[in-house]
C-alpha cells in the first residue's frame, strides 16, 4: 500500500481526553475516530487490525469445533421478556421503538436469541453437542464509557453459546472453549491468564475470565506466578479427546479476581510466587445450566424417550477491546509494537528522500515484497525523514526497510526490527528475501 494513496490521518499532539496509553496510540495512531461516547469509526489502519484480531478468533474457535453464524444486532424485546432478562438487564439496555411501535433492542449479548434459533431446529439428543458462534457488535449503554475501546458503548464481540444433553457433556464444551481461549490469546502475542470469576448478569455456576496482565487493567487480580510458565496447547490438541488434564494444569495454581479473591488460599502460596497485579478482561466464559432453555423451552429427545432441556454455556471475546489490551502490553515510549500476527502491515518500507535516486530502489523493493505476498505500507511521501521514522515508529510495524542515499552509496539498505530496536545494513535483495 502506498501511503500516498491510503488514508492514515496521524496526529502530532496528543489528545486531552486519553487516559490510558493504548487509547492516547489509537489516536495518534489514525486507527479510531470517536463518534459519540462509547462509540468508534473504526479508520483503515484500525480496521486492518481488528480483521486480524478476528480471524484468529475465526480459527481457534473452529479448531475447536464451533459453527460460525451470524445474528442481528437488532433484538425483540419480546424474546428477552421470555427469559425475564428485559427488565432485569437495566440501564445499559438501549431499547428502540420501531415504526410499528413494536418493542426492540440493540443486542448487548445473545444467550436470548441462540435459544431461540435453537429451539426452532434441533429436537433430538442425536444433533448434540452443537457450539454457535458469531462476531457481531453489541451496545451496552455503559455509564461511563472510558479508555477508548477498551470500555466502549459499541463494541465488537465473539460470542460463542454451547448445547450438551447433560452437566458432564456441558463441561467437555466447557473445557474446549477454555483451550481455545489459551490458543487464541497466546496467538495474539498476549499472556491471557484464566482465573475464577463471578458470573454477574449472564448467570450460571461456573464462570472463568482471561486476564492479560496490565497497569491500567480495570480489574484487581492475584496469582501464583507459576500460572505465567504453563505451556499453552498446540495445534495438535485434540478436541475430542479428555482435555480435564489441560484444565486441570490451568486452575491448579492460583489465580482469581478480586470479586472471587479467597486471601486464605492466597496465603498458601510461596512468598515469591505471589503477584498482585491489574489486568484486562479480554474473555469471559461461563456455565449456565438450563437458565435459558428452561423458560424459552429448548429441549431435546432424550434415548430414553424423555424431553429434557438442554445444558447451555456462553463463552465471549472482546474482540475490538483486544486492540487496546494488545497496546497496553506492547508499547514502548515511541509507540506501539504490533505482534506479527496482528501487525497491520508487516514491513514499513520508508523513502528517505522522495525523488531521488532511492525511489528506484523502493520501487523494485516494493514489487519484489508484494509480489512474495509480504504486506508493505511504502511512505512515499514528500515529507522529511524524520516525520517519516515518528510515524513508522508509532505505528509500530514490525519492520522498518529503510531506503537512504548514505546507504546507496554502498549498495546498502537498512532493516529495522521494531520491537528489538536492531538494525542491519544490507543489500536491497538480501534484505528482501530476510523479510520473506
Ligand atoms: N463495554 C465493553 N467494551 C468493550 N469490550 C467489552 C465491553 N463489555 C464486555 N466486553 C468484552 O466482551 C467480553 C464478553 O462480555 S461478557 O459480558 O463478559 N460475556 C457475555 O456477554 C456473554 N454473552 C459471553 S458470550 C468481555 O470479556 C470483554 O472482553
Amino acid at each position: 500500500m502506498r501511503l500516498s494513496r491510503y488514508f492514515l490521518p496521524i496526529l502530532k499532539e496528543t489528545p486531552k481526553e486519553a487516559e490510558i496509553v493504548s487509547h492516547r496510540l489509537m489516536l495518534r495512531a489514525g486507527m479510531i475516530r470517536q463518534q459519540s461516547a462509547g462509540i468508534y469509526a473504526w479508520l483503515p489502519l484500525g480496521h486492518r487490525v481488528l480483521n486480524k484480531i478476528q480471524r484468529i478468533v475465526e480459527e481457534e474457535q473452529n479448531r475447536s469445533g464451533a459453527v460460525q453464524l451470524l445474528m442481528p444486532t437488532i433484538q425483540p424485546a419480546d424474546l428477552w421478556r421470555e427469559s425475564g432478562r428485559y427488565d432485569a438487564y437495566g440501564k445499559e439496555m438501549l431499547r428502540i421503538e420501531d415504526r410499528h411501535e413494536r418493542e426492540m433492542l440493540f443486542g448487548p449479548t445473545n444467550e436470548e436469541m441462540i435459544t431461540d434459533i435453537f429451539r426452532s431446529y434441533v429436537r433430538s439428543y442425536k444433533d448434540l453437542p452443537l457450539n454457535l458462534y458469531h462476531i457481531q457488535w453489541k451496545f451496552r449503554d455503559e455509564v461511563r464509557p472510558r479508555f477508548g475501546v477498551m470500555r466502549g458503548r459499541e463494541f465488537l464481540m465473539k460470542d460463542a453459546y454451547s448445547f450438551d444433553l447433560d452437566k458432564e457433556r456441558s463441561t467437555e464444551a466447557y473445557r474446549r472453549m477454555f483451550v481455545a481461549y489459551l490458543r487464541t490469546f497466546a496467538r495474539m502475542g498476549l499472556t491471557a491468564i484464566p482465573m475464577k470469576a463471578d458470573t454477574g448478569p449472564i448467570g450460571g455456576d461456573l464462570s472463568h475470565e482471561f486476564i492479560v496482565l496490565a497497569s491500567t487493567g480495570e480489574s484487581e487480580v492475584f496469582l501464583d506466578k507459576d500460572i505465567l510458565d504453563l505451556p499453552i496447547p498446540g495445534e495438535d490438541t485434540d478436541f475430542d479427546g479428555d482435555l480435564s488434564g489441560i484444565i486441570e494444569q490451568w486452575t491448579t495454581p492460583y489465580a482469581a479476581t478480586d470479586e472471587m479473591h479467597d486471601e486464605a488460599a492466597f496465603g498458601a502460596v510461596a512468598e515469591d510466587k505471589k503477584v498482585s497485579a491489574r489486568g484486562i478482561e479480554v474473555g469471559h466464559i461461563f456455565h449456565f445450566g438450563t437458565k435459558y432453555s428452561e423458560p424459552m423451552g429448548a429441549k431435546v429427545m432424550t434415548a430414553e424417550g424423555k424431553e429434557v432441556p438442554v445444558q447451555m454455556g456462553s463463552y465471549g471475546i472482546g474482540v475490538s477491546r483486544l486492540l487496546g489490551a494488545i497496546i497496553e502490553a506492547c508499547h514502548d515510549d515511541d509507540g506501539i509494537i504490533w505482534p506479527k500476527e496482528v501487525a497491520p502491515f508487516h514491513v514499513g518500507l520508508i523513502n528517505m528522500k522522495a525523488g531521488s535516486e532511492c525511489d528506484e530502489v523502493c520501487e523494485s523493493v516494493y514489487a519484489e515484497l508484494e509480489k512474495a505476498g509480504v504486506e508493505v505500507l511504502y511512505d512515499d511521501r514528500k515529507t522529511s525523514a524524520g516525520q517519516k521514522f515518528a510515524s513508522m515508529d508509532l505505528i509500530g510495524l514490525p519492520y522498518q526497510l529503510v531506503v537512504g542515499p548514505r546507504g546507496l552509496k554502498t549498495g546498502e539498505v537498512e532493516v529495522k526490527d521494531r520491537a528489538t530496536g536492531d538494525r542491519e545494513m544490507l543489500t536491497p535483495e538480501a534484505a528482501v528475501n530476510k523479510l520473506i
